[in-house]
């Protein structure tokens, strides 16, 4: 079977984070492992509260997973402190991890900011080198190029400038954007647009953490990288489609959508 891993923060209301990861490796049927960062208190209206896990007990688990089963892809999303970039950094290098996708993720949907200034740096100098693709959102991609981004030209033009200063693919997501949900990857100096249509939904909680376990978890099956982000991506546009509404708030997609429930004939 193949085998991903998860480095990221836990979401309690399920749509984001580690939880979405899972269940978004699980629907592309990848055996999923998870490395916790921090706990988060949240739900579809907001993040009350967030407690980090301690740098050593994040090695502890970054050594059980890659001593016993080595993950064939790793996708890392919120990771709070600089301490706790490093230790990832560290461990990914020692163990050799491949087709590791990193998603800089800053402010949750509802607009809590998720990393600390300080930590924006060292994710910039240890973890960026060692990724092979990059999932800014728009804003994201203008604190991490400097750049203003007003339209296609412009996300272009940013990850490029993230892309070839860090050695990696950059895809800058559009779902900020109002009149559509087109995607850029830039992949040492080519460029493909991922176009989607924009869909009337406003529960989009945990978009992003989705796309890039899903990107993550095609690389762990051994695709290329731009098969591997156009499959993500329609798996991301099939789920927000499927128009589950949870929550008071910006509420989760349907990871499940391409999962049968049915199992009314199945033997046991
Ligand atoms: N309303 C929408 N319709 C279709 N696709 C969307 C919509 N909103 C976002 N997307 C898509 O979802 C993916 C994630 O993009 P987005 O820019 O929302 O990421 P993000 O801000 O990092 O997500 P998160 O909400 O998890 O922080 C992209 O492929 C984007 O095009
Ligand atoms: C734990 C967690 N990671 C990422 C995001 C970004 O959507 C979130 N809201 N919560």
């Amino acid at each position: 079977m193949v085998t991903a891993l998860t480095i990221a923060g836990s979401d309690s209301s399920g749509g984001a984070g580690i939880q979405a990861d899972i269940k978004t490796m699980t629907a592309h049927h990848v055996y999923a492992m998870s490395a916790i960062t921090a706990l988060t208190a949240q739900n579809t209206t907001g993040v009350s509260g967030i407690l980090e896990v301690p740098p050593e007990f994040l090695a502890q688990q970054l050594d059980s997973i890659f001593t016993d089963i080595p993950p064939q892809a790793v996708k890392v999303g919120m990771v709070s402190s600089g301490s706790l970039i490093a230790v990832i950094a560290q461990k990914l290098r020692r163990y050799g991890a491949a087709h590791i996708v990193v998603d800089p993720v800053m402010v949750a949907t509802s607009g809590a900011r998720l990393i600390s200034e300080e930590a924006i740096s060292v994710l910039k100098e240890e973890l960026f080198p060692l990724a092979e693709v990059l999932t800014p959102n728009i804003p994201e991609a203008e604190v991490l190029s400097g750049l203003t981004i007003t339209d296609g030209a412009s996300m272009e033009r940013a990850a490029e400038a993230i892309g070839s200063r860090y050695g990696c693919a950059v895809l800058c997501k559009g779902g900020h954007r109002v009149k559509d949900a087109d995607d850029v990857l830039w992949s040492g100096g080519t460029i493909t647009w991922l176009h989607g249509k924009r869909i009337d939904n406003p529960n989009t909680h945990g978009t992003g953490c989705t796309l890039s376990s899903a990107i993550a978890a095609n690389l762990a099956k051994g695709r290329g990288l731009v098969e591997a982000v156009e499959q993500a991506k329609r798996y991301l546009s099939g789920a927000l489609a499927d128009g589950l509404d949870l929550g008071q708030g910006s509420g989760p997609m349907n990871h499940a959508f391409a999962i049968s429930g049915d199992y009314a004939d199945l033997e046991v």
